[in-house]
């Protein structure tokens, strides 16, 4: 079920993070300038969102709308203009550099479109990677779990040029996985991805939600790729205009054609920001 697209100009929050037990992670009047005078973007406008525990998100909209810059900014890979961020109960700008580092080497798991292997590697050393860079062992029993969830047993010893895409993909989702990070974000984790192989990596982020309690937030294109979530939150020119509940491709195509027609920022300026 949708709930109705937030009037021009309105409180930007679809439901109170702060006030929420059981969020993972959370920004609070989020927004991003990029640039000044007549190349200043206003790319994220006062953007309230909270990321509940053990559920999978999908961010989408149109190109340009500010889904990677929300993405990155909750991640801690990019700073706000303005508002706040949090992972679990830490306040992402009371943070100096090296508390931010360890925060997402230590909280959060990254998937990209670019798989982002270490091509000397192993699978299983570019999967154990952050928890060696970081000083610790990995949780044997833990990994072996991941591992098999991910189907990766029999290739643990291949480097990333000898997998297939979709098996590369599967030792990034390991990879983030096997830390129990608070919140794994995935940056169009299927881009690279035939459908075949992008529905595999997508049947796996949901199972780790499913089996493993695991917060998975996912920017995408694909209405396909949203159907596995267990919400999709639409944004427009860097606001929040909807969000859909136990989403299906054909439910969130049908909602994306009603965006061409919707006026979501009143009369708002795209580049000042300004009624
Ligand atoms: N480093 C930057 N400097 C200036 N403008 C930027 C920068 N990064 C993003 N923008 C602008 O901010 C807006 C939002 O960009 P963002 O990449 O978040 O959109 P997106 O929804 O992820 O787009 P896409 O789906 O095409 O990847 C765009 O207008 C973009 O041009």
């Amino acid at each position: 079920m949708t709930v109705a697209p937030f009037p021009p100009n309105a409180p930007n929050t679809p439901y109170a993070p702060h006030a929420s037990p059981g969020i993972a992670a959370a920004a609070t009047d989020l927004t991003k300038v990029y640039g000044s005078g007549d190349t200043r973007v206003v790319a994220l406008d006062r953007v309230s969102i909270g990321f509940r525990e053990g559920e999978f998100t999908a961010i989408m909209g149109p190109s340009g709308c500010g889904k990677s810059t929300l993405m990155h900014c909750v991640a801690g890979l990019d700073t706000p203009s303005s508002g706040s961020v949090r992972i679990g109960t830490t306040e992402l700008g009371t943070l100096g550099d090296r508390q931010l580092t360890q925060l997402r080497r230590d909280r959060i798991g990254f998937i990209f479109q670019a798989f982002n292997l270490l091509p000397t590697l192993t699978a299983l050393e570019n999967i154990t990677l952050p928890s060696a860079l970081a000083g610790r062992r990995p949780d044997r029993q833990w990994l072996d779990r991941v591992v098999s969830m991910v189907g990766l047993g029999q290739r643990l010893g291949h480097r990333p040029a000898q997998l297939s895409g979709g098996q590369q993909q599967r030792v990034a989702v390991a990879r983030a996985l096997v830390s129990r990070p608070a919140i794994v974000f995935g940056d169009e984790p299927t881009g690279n991805l035939d459908s075949r192989a992008g529905a595999e990596v997508l049947g796996f982020l949901r199972d780790s939600v499913r089996e493993l309690g695991q917060t998975v937030v996912m920017v995408t294109h694909d209405p396909v790729a949203a159907g596995y979530a267990d919400r999709v939150v639409f944004l427009s020119d860097g606001r929040l205009v909807d969000e859909m509940a136990h989403p299906t491709p054909d439910r969130v195509l049908d909602l994306m054609k009603t965006f061409d027609t919707r006026d979501t920022r009143g009369t708002r300026s795209r580049t000042t920001g300004t009624s």
